[in-house]
């Protein structure tokens, strides 16, 4: 049976694109046949971050009906199916965000889970995707204007029948974030599912078109990510997975070598 998540916030900038990608492709690499789709129609940038280079049909001409879905999905990293948005706003302009469900459907039936990138705030386009979701992921980050976005976007999921599934709390730093991991679950009064780190990887990879799970895999954010896709996808830590840590962990006894013992090699 086919899950549907929207990856939500309320504030925008919290990291729903980063999520989106990095959790898709790790569902993908799990053999999930993931789809993961950019309903941020108006500030389109999933196609982007993936490095999809040529998207002669998007979700634009999909959503104003002058193509077919099947024509807009692209082959992204691990085999992820990418439904980007085009990046015109002419394109936009037609794009009816009310066609998302029907889109939606024509595709629930070749995919294990697909996930829908939601626009930031609360208008009409940012609804719909609410709806339609079996389950709303909110993303937040460790601040208090992030989680009362997040808690009105939870508010209005409910409203309107909705169920949220957690919220995952982005760019972590222990030692600078206003509130713990507890007092924002208390105040949103959902179960943090994820704890992904500040990490400097993400923007890294996303400069060079790349998710970080795929860039950077023994980074501590991509750490996180694999952790998220396999406790969604219901399974075990792989002994591959295993072998991606290990590697971290000589990457690190290298540099201490070379810090200790300069002339070494
Ligand atoms: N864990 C992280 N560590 C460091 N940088 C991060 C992390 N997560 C996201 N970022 C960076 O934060 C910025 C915003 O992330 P992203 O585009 O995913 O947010 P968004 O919620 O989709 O934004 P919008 O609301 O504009 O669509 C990007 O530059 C991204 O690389």
């Amino acid at each position: 049976m086919t899950i549907v998540f929207t990856i939500a916030s309320g504030k925008g900038g919290t990291g729903k694109t980063t999520v989106t990608s990095n959790l898709g492709s790790m569902l993908a690499y799990y053999k999930k046949r993931t789809y993961i789709l950019d309903a941020d129609v108006g500030m389109a940038n999933l196609g982007l971050v993936l490095g999809l280079e040529k998207m002669p049909v998007s979700l634009h001409e999909v959503l104003a009906g002058k193509a077919d879905v099947h024509d807009a999905i692209y082959e992204g990293p691990f085999g992820v199916n990418v439904i980007p948005s085009g990046l015109s706003l002419e394109g936009f302009k037609d794009a009816n965000p009310d066609r998302l469900r029907d889109v939606m459907n024509e595709i629930v039936d070749e995919c294990d889970v697909l996930i829908i990138d939601a626009p930031a705030g609360i208008n009409h386009d940012g609804i719909v995707p609410l709806a339609v979701a079996d389950e709303v992921i909110l993303v937040v980050i460790p601040d208090i204007s992030s989680i009362l976005d997040a808690l009105k976007t939870k508010m209005l999921t409910e409203m309107i029948g909705g169920k949220i599934r957690g919220a995952i709390l982005n760019r972590v730093n222990s030692e600078d974030d206003d509130m713990t991991k507890e007092q924002i679950e208390k105040m949103l009064g959902v179960k943090v599912i994820a704890m992904i780190p500040e990490d400097a990887n993400v923007r890294r990879a996303s400069a060079s078109r790349a998710p970080v799970v795929l860039k950077y895999p023994s980074s501590g954010a991509s750490k996180a990510f694999r952790k998220l896709a396999r406790d969604i996808a219901g399974i075990k830590e792989t002994e591959t997975d295993k072998a991606v840590e290990s590697k971290k962990k000589e990457k690190f006894v290298e540099r201490l070598a070379r810090a200790l013992f300069p002339g070494v090699r």
